[in-house]
């Protein structure tokens, strides 16, 4: 009987270092160079080092007088060499100090040949070695230290001292438990060992050792030494007496006496221990299988790429972008907080207990929150009034408090209490400044953040963009809303990098949003032939909204590939290294789509503008796409049932009439604000009463200017190109003008029966314009039908042999 040996192959589980190496660029002559240098260097160092070791008494007296030419030294790289010996290995760390020639030596080899495949090791892997192996150098030194009273050269200077020094204040046990704890953290972070890998090595160690003394050995006609492999039978019984195994293993060795063995092989082979026969009456031995916990693979293709190169970097292109500093945005309330004004106060509170009293509402408690420019008193009726008696009177307390401002909110949500808002004599400015200054937005782990401004309790309000996940903004002219633009548009730019947000501006008054212009080739998106990044022209509009619904099916379409189901996702395993560039993936932005004017978009460009607008406020949020819209009229036949069901989050500033508010919140109150960014924000539930950070022009034209300043993509983030209908169907190309891959790419249709310029560009890696320009030219031709919106066109061929007659046929008109 014979046995199996378990060849489990171990593998390195080095664990993924976020460390990475500072990316100066070297020409490859340069990198010969440099590499041939250190190599030669590390050659000095051994040798220097080794011969030390051997003449570094007979060298020491010479030391001091290494100037005097006719000194003679043993070393074998003389006077230089008993120099460095006594620099790096007596002075220094020891022996070691032969970890810096090692080091030198293993990096010149990088250099010199790494890139023609003859020395394989990543640039990461090298200064990983680097910044583990000298750590690793000055702990030897140390440990060596230990032994200096006998052997004084092991841990060099350096580690004596050390070793001294921390004896002297932790005591000789203290600095072995210090100096086994770091070996500890060594082993764990750098080589990955733990406990659970240490008792299953010992497990397999002791089944092993079991094997030796396997009482059935003398059947095996075996060699421990033996490279083993595993034959397994299966099902058969051998002919000895006391031995019937359903299940045997054996060694190449016992082949012959096996006829025909079943060769298995099994990726993880069990230890196999045995018991024997008892011998009284029970004559059947038992073999019991022990099976191998599987090793882990973390080195999988992704892992290794991001373990050699990092975590993929958006930013890189545009790696020393520096974020507009906060000075640039002024301090308006000049450090002052809120002042409180206790006779304001007072006064106010008379004044509501009074009215309320007229009402015959008994106050149990009132208290008051100061913001900045209104004030919250929280009203706690006595026990018995109805709540609902309040609310009814909501707009006869609201008169006889005659001032403009006053919200009642009845109740409080969540409280159970009254709240009456009324607004400060002397309001204060939020300022831009402190509001992105605030912890809150600078410690937001958010997509999108956006600082709005502070809440009536004074406290800074940011919100996630990306979840809202499109916004409704309305009020009057002169209320405030290109100030909240601005204030968004202002959060997001200190907040994100150019490579990770993209703006698309709408601006048909032409001059809200002229300032942007010049970030256009750091954030803006824009149409591949357009001048202009900032739209202001209406029928430009309706070309960008349909492209970006094509951007968005894209988005789709490549989230499918990648089996992600939003841009979060899809983004964060493409940082992994998990998605392939060369299959049309790549890192993606977010777009905020921004129109300032919506009204006056809908007046002029209807249906046209409404359709993409709700398909995108429909589907784009999983894909990061955002819409922000703002109108000064919020009447139902501009903000449409279809654009308030898709819209969820809104902001009103101050508006006309209480119908304006219920248009736009689903309830009162916006009437009822002060104006000068007093607005209410909602998102679907409670509304929140906030005053809106102000940013005046000068300070968003220093933002601009500083971004502008900088280094910039060549261009604006390119959106696909859209072809209106007319232009798709008046199609007259010329068989001598079609393009290079028209054969190619109608094959491609007809073989996959579907006409879609994104199958294209896929397959034959093309860009957008170039696949549409052949989608255009198959339909002209006859091979795909007609322009159907978002779904994939109709291929009128059926197979390829259809196609041949049919090009032919074209041919030979
Ligand atoms: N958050 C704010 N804090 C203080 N003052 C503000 C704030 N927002 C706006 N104001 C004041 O109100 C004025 C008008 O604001 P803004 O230009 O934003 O109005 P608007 O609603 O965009 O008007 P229009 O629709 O006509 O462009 C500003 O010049 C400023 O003086």
């Amino acid at each position: 009987m014979a046995r199996k040996k378990s060849t489990t192959k171990k593998k390195a589980t080095g664990k993924t270092n976020s460390l990475s190496m500072p990316s100066f660029k070297l020409s490859r002559l340069q990198e010969v160079i440099v590499g041939f240098f250190l190599i030669a260097l590390g050659i000095v160092f051994l040798l220097s080092f080794t011969s030390f070791l051997l003449t570094w008494r007979s060298d020491q007296s010479i030391l001091g007088r290494l100037t005097e030419r006719e000194l003679e030294a043993q070393n074998w790289l003389s006077k230089l060499g008993a120099w460095l010996g006594n620099v790096f290995v007596y002075d220094g760390f020891g022996i070691a100090a032969f970890s810096i020639a090692i080091l030198l030596i293993i990096t010149g080899t990088y250099l010199f040949a790494a890139k023609r495949g003859a020395f394989s090791l990543s640039r990461k892997r090298i200064s990983l070695l680097w910044i583990w192996g000298l750590p690793l150098m000055l702990w030897l030194s140390v440990f060596f230290g230990f032994f200096h009273q006998s052997i004084p050269l092991l841990g060099g200077m350096v580690g004596m001292e050390l070793n001294d020094f921390m004896q002297d204040y932790i005591g000789l046990i203290g600095t072995i438990i210090v100096m086994a704890f770091l070996a500890l953290i060594y082993l764990t972070l750098r080589l990955g060992v733990t406990p659970e890998k240490i008792s299953s090595y010992f497990k397999r160690k002791s089944a092993q050792v079991k094997e030796g003394f396997d009482p059935l050995e003398n059947i095996e006609a075996t060699d421990e030494e033996t490279d083993w492999k595993t034959n397994t039978i299966e099902g058969q019984t051998i002919g000895d007496d006391n031995v019937d195994l359903t299940e045997i293993t054996i060694t190449e060795d016992d082949e012959e006496e096996i006829p025909e063995p079943v060769l298995k092989t099994e990726p993880i082979s069990p230890i196999i221990t045995s018991i024997p026969a008892t011998g009284d009456g029970d004559d059947i031995g038992m073999d019991i299988e022990q099976t191998v916990d599987e090793e882990e693979v973390f080195d999988n293709k992704a892992s290794k790429l991001v373990q050699d190169f990092g975590e993929f970097d958006p930013t890189l292109e545009l790696s020393n972008y520096q974020f507009p500093p906060i000075d640039l945005l002024k301090d308006y309330t000049k450090g002052k907080t809120i002042t409180i004004n206790e006779q304001e106060l007072q006064a106010n509170k008379d004044r509501i207990v009074d009215t309320l009293k007229n009402y015959k509402i008994g106050i149990a408690k009132i208290t008051a929150t100061v913001g900045p420019t209104v004030t919250l008193y929280e009203i706690v009726p006595e026990a018995g009034v109805r709540i609902s008696k309040i609310k009814n009177l909501e707009d006869d307390i609201a008169l006889s408090l005659a001032a403009l401002g006053i919200r009642i909110i009845a109740p409080i949500p969540g409280k159970g209490t009254i709240g009456i808002e009324v607004p400060n004599q002397n309001p204060s400015i939020v300022s831009m400044r402190s509001v992105i200054a605030s912890p809150k937005f600078q410690n937001a782990e958010m997509a999108l953040p956006i600082a709005f401004g502070k809440t009536i309790s004074n406290e800074t309000f940011v919100v996630d963009l990306a979840k809202m996940p499109h916004l409704l903004m309305a009020g009057a002219t002169g209320q405030g809303k290109s100030v909240g633009l601005n204030a968004v548009l202002t959060s997001l730019l200190y907040s994100k990098h150019p490579a990770e947000v993209k703006f698309v501006l709408v601006d048909p008054k032409k001059v809200e949003l002229t300032l942007f212009n010049k970030i256009e080739r750091h954030y803006l998106a824009k149409l591949p032939d357009s001048e202009e990044a900032i739209i202001t022209d209406n029928s430009k509009v309706i070309n960008t909204l349909n492209s970006l619904c094509i951007e968005m099916d894209q988005r789709y379409d490549i989230l499918k590939e990648a089996m992600c189901r939003n841009i979060k996702e899809y983004n964060a395993k493409f940082k992994a290294r998990k998605l392939n560039p060369a299959n049309g993936h790549k890192f993606l932005p977010y777009i905020v789509l921004v129109v300032d004017e919506f009204a006056d978009l809908i007046m002029t460009a209807g249906k046209e503008v409404e359709t993409p607008i709700a398909r995108l406020a429909q589907l784009a949020r999983a894909i990061g796409i955002h819409l922000i819209i703002a109108t000064q009229r919020p009447s139902v036949n501009v903000i449409t049932g279809m654009i308030k069901a898709n819209f969820p989050a809104r902001v009103s500033f101050r508006v006309q009439q209480k119908v304006d508010s219920r248009t736009i919140l689903d309830s009162g109150g916006a009437d009822q604000l002060i104006g000068r960014g007093d607005m209410l924000y909602t998102s679907g539930n409670e509304i929140i009463r906030i005053q809106c950070a102000f940013v005046d022009t000068p300070e968003v034209e220093k933002i601009t200017d500083f971004i502008g300043s900088q280094k910039a993509y060549p261009d604006a983030h390119l959106l696909p190109e859209y072809v209106g209908e007319e232009g798709g169907t008046s199609l007259d190309i010329s068989i001598e003008e079609r393009d290079a891959k028209f054969k190619e790419a109608a094959e491609i249709i007809v073989v996959a029966q579907q006409g879609s310029a994104s199958l294209l560009q896929r397959k034959l890696k093309l860009g957008y314009n170039r696949a549409g320009r052949i989608i255009d030219q198959l339909e002209a031709a006859g091979i795909v039908g007609g322009f159907e919106g978002s779904k994939a066109r109709q291929v009128l061929i059926p197979d390829l042999a259809s196609l041949e007659v049919f090009l032919n046929a074209e041919k030979q008109n």
